[in-house]
């Protein structure tokens, strides 16, 4: 009987090594990706009751495209006055004229670079004009783009990280001084990425502003929350957005790859990272401070783990490793 089960052992080590299963080991063959898509299906509606922001202001930035936008259209949609600011006023202005119309509630355009901190300090001035200081501040403009960190020149450097890191100080930093000034709280949120946590080549300059403006939130949660403030990070994983995919992946020749890893099957949807930002820009979160939330579908831990790429093994072909391992005696 042993040696039964040893000789059909051996037949099937051979299959094993075999250069299909080699393929099935480290390509995408065996469980197909993407099928539990189906299990994740993303819903579009507003989540919070809807009121949730009547009476609240909330300045976006980078309000006029991709995630900022989505993030705008559901805090408008749930009462917000909201003020959406970046460099280009045009876009603004489309953005905030489709959006009021849609809810009714009254989105400005305010042109604003972040990267120079006198124009926002006239941002602000402009906002406080227009409505008075924000109750809610989303930090989500950045720029971004794929280069091999040897081809970076120091302006390449510069552009990004002060857009990102800086551009997030300069607002947040203006901004808490008048609240404080003022006596008001707020919520703030930054929108970082996964690889603020774990670094990425190919991204160094964002990598590392976006690990900067995660110690600024952590920061400023421990030290503002006696003012009435709350630091909240997002980490998002892949959504579909023009200005992130033209400049990280401008041939789409990396997409299929990217849903692989991904344990949800899919990429995530504007419309789902605009309400868990809502959520955590909301009172129904007043107690969530200095929280880092990473919400990609579970791709950072699909990176990370070593093992992972054994999901392309099949239940057959486990009986066959199973018993390899079982056979093996000492080491
Ligand atoms: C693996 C597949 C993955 C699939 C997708 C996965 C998605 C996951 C996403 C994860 C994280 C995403 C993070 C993001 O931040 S996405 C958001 C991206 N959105 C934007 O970047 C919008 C705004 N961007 C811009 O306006 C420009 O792209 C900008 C370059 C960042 C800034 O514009 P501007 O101020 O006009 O700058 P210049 O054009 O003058 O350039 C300044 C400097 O940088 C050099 N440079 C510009 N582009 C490149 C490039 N592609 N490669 C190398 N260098 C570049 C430029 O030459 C200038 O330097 P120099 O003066 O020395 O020549
Ligand atoms: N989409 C994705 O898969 C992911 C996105 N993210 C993050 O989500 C956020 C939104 O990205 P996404 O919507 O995809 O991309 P977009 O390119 O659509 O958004 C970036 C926004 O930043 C604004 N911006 C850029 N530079 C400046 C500046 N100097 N001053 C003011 N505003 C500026 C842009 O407007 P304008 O050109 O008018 O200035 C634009 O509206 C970013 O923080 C990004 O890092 C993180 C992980 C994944």
């Amino acid at each position: 009987m042993a040696a039964r089960v040893l000789g059909r052992a051996g037949r099937l080590a051979a299959v094993v090594r075999s250069s299909a299963l080699q393929l099935r080991l480290h390509g995408s063959a065996g469980l197909r990706f993407g099928s539990q898509a189906s299990f994740f299906p993303p819903l579009g509606d507003a989540m919070l009751p809807s009121g949730s922001f009547n009476n609240h202001v909330a300045l976006i930035t980078g309000g006029g495209t991709g995630l900022g936008r989505a993030m705008t259209a559901t805090l408008s949609q749930l009462g917000a006055q909201c003020i959406i600011a970046s460099r280009k006023l045009d876009i603004l202005q489309r953005t905030a004229e489709e959006i009021s119309s849609q809810t009714g509630n009254k989105v400005h355009a305010v042109q604003c670079d972040v990267r120079d901190p006198q124009a926002v300090s006239q941002c602000v001035d402009q906002m406080e004009a227009l409505t008075g200081l924000p109750d809610v501040i989303i930090n989500n403009a950045a720029g971004n783009f794929v280069c091999p960190s040897e081809r970076l020149s120091p302006n390449a450097w510069k552009t990004i990280t002060d857009i990102v890191l800086n551009g997030t100080a300069f607002v947040t930093l203006e901004l808490g001084k008048r609240l404080i000034q003022n006596q008001k709280g707020a919520s703030f949120l930054a929108i970082t990425t996964i690889y603020a946590e774990s670094g990425s080549g190919f991204v160094v300059p964002s990598a590392s502003a976006k690990a900067g403006v995660e110690a600024l939130y952590k920061s400023l949660a421990a030290e503002w929350g006696r003012y009435g403030h709350r630091f909240n990070i997002i980490q998002p994983g892949p959504i579909r957005t023009k200005g992130a995919f033209s400049r990280l992946d401008p041939t789409g020749a990396f997409e299929k790859a990217t849903i692989d890893r991904i344990p949800t099957g899919r990429l995530g949807t504007p419309a789902e990272i605009a309400n868990l930002a809502a959520y955590v820009s909301s009172n129904y979160a007043s107690w969530m401070s200095g929280a880092v939330i990473r919400f990609d579908g579970g791709e950072y831990v699909s990176l990370a783990g070593e093992f992972n790429e054994l999901r392309s093994v099949t239940p057959d072909q486990w009986k066959i490793l199973e018993v390899m391992i079982r056979n093996t005696k000492g080491s």
